[in-house]
């Protein structure tokens, strides 16, 4: 679906710039200068929103959100203001505007307001009516397409760059990234943007399906094939077909189940347990991992044969703390979605926090900030977030207790250069992590690199 959007300003060229930014991002525009303008093309056209300038030559952005609101109150207004005019942005959002963008317009914010506000439209016209014409997974597919952050630092631009690139292909794709990174979105994203979009994308999580069960989940069963089959069965990968299945955590699955997932997805048919029909199957396969496979391989623990199978094209979901420019732009999103779900309508955060966030190293990544922001924005009873809702780990002064301590529920604390016993403690992480360098720097507090000249130091062998 292609969203329509107006543009009302009465600065020409900014107008047309915006236009030509919105076109390149897939929206349909129209612009206008004036409110006179505006109010005939509203008439007689449908947009899904109006973005406007709280200024113009005969009016001003709350006469247009009036007048809009007016002729259908699903159509989304943005205000575009400078600094003098926040006031009136602030009480057009009271009369219904979705949200005010402040001048100079930053482009990625701008872009994630739109989405933020289209998505409310999306909600607002299926609680309007429960025979919607949007069907369930089409209405996610577009929920999903809008409510993702892309990021303007390098590593994210890169990121996106590999996504575009490998999605319109069957390839299969193998995502490497720390917990939380985001990887599982990333997967979406890349069936999204693929012919296969229109079909089924099935998530398994294989660290959650119990050996003995693991063939059923994926290939199915037929009623009474053994004992607790009550029932037929339809396993994921037919309910994939034709489409994705994304096998999240894949470095979890038992060797026994590698072999049959490899032998299914080589022959590309499957026989459901109990039956004597094979199903061809067309899928395309994303999976995930935040282990180190190919040290898995090497120790065995993994087939090689089935890592090259899932690996024939691998993007690495970056840590939150290597996407800096993102990091505002990604509490930004998180602020509007747990206003969103609480209920609530905390305006920004303190400046003071800002900073914060901005200096925190978030070895949780993406969830973790998620998950803090929710808490502050729960606990917060003013109109801004201030320090005092963060959690504790923010204020340790050392970037190595912040880390440390965030992973106490899990973890044990280790107190890495404050003792002899250095190289034991490396180790231990090591052995802890699974020899997954990226978590054992997680655990220790230290970068990865960091890591690894210490590695080399101690002559640890690995
Ligand atoms: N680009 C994005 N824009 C907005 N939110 C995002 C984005 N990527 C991830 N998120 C959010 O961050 C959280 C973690 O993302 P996700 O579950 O995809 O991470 P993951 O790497 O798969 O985690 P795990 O390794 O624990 O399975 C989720 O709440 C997700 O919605």
């Amino acid at each position: 679906m292609i969203y329509k959007i107006l543009v009302i300003d009465d600065d020409v060229s900014f107008c047309s710039m915006i236009k030509t930014f919105l076109n390149k991002k897939g929206f349909e525009t129209s612009g206008v200068f004036s409110f006179l303008e505006a109010e005939q093309l509203i008439k007689k056209q449908n947009f899904d929103l109006v973005l406007t300038d709280v200024r113009l030559p005969d009016s001003d952005g709350v006469k247009i959100l009036q007048f809009v609101k007016d002729i259908n109150p699903e159509i989304q207004v943005i205000l575009m203001t400078g600094y003098a005019d926040i006031k009136t942005a602030v009480n057009a959002m009271k009369l219904g505007a979705f949200d005010y963008v402040s001048k100079p317009i930053n482009s990625d914010e701008i872009l994630h307001t739109i989405n933020q506000a289209l998505i409310n439209k999306l909600n607002i016209a299926e609680e309007k009516s429960e025979q919607t014409k949007v069907s369930k997974t089409s209405r996610n597919k577009q929920l999903n397409d809008l409510s993702v952050v892309k990021g303007k630092s390098e590593v994210s631009l890169e990121l996106h760059k590999y996504i575009d690139l490998v999605a319109p292909t069957n390839i299969s794709v193998l995502v490497i990234g720390d917990s939380g990174t985001g990887k599982e979105n990333i997967a979406f994203s890349i069936h999204q943007q693929s012919k296969r979009a229109s079909k089924p994308y099935i998530a398994v999580d294989c660290g959650a399906i119990p050996k003995e069960l693991a063939a059923s989940e994926f290939f199915g069963h037929l009623k009474g094939s053994f004992t607790g089959a009550i029932n037929d069965k339809i396993g994921h990968f037919e309910a994939a077909n034709g489409g994705t299945l994304f096998l999240d955590e894949v470095g979890n699955l038992s060797y026994e189940v590698q072999v049959q997932l490899l032998r299914a997805l080589q022959e590309r048919k499957i026989k459901p347990i109990g039956s004597s029909k094979e199903i061809d199957v067309d899928i395309r396969v994303i999976a995930a991992t935040n282990e180190d496979l190919q040290r898995a391989v090497r120790e065995g623990e993994f087939r090689e044969d089935l890592y090259h199978r899932l690996n024939e094209f691998s993007i690495k979901a970056p840590r939150l703390s290597e996407r800096e420019n993102d990091i505002l732009l990604f509490a930004d999103f998180f602020l509007k979605q747990s206003n969103a779900d609480l209920e609530k309508e905390i305006i920004d955060f303190s400046d003071e926090v800002k900073s914060i966030f901005l200096d925190y190293d978030w070895p949780g990544n993406l969830r973790e900030m998620r998950n803090v922001i929710k808490r502050a924005v729960l606990l917060s009873s003013l109109n801004y977030i201030q320090k005092e809702v963060l959690p504790e780990e923010f204020f340790n002064t050392s970037s190595l207790n912040k880390t440390t301590n965030i992973l106490l529920d899990t973890e044990d604390e280790f107190k890495l250069f404050s003792s002899k016993n250095e190289e034991n403690t490396i180790i231990t992480a090591l052995e802890k992590a699974k020899f997954n360098k990226t978590k054992a720097a997680q655990i220790l507090g230290i970068d990865r690199k960091t890591l690894y000249n210490k590695i080399k130091l101690y002559n640890i062998e690995l």
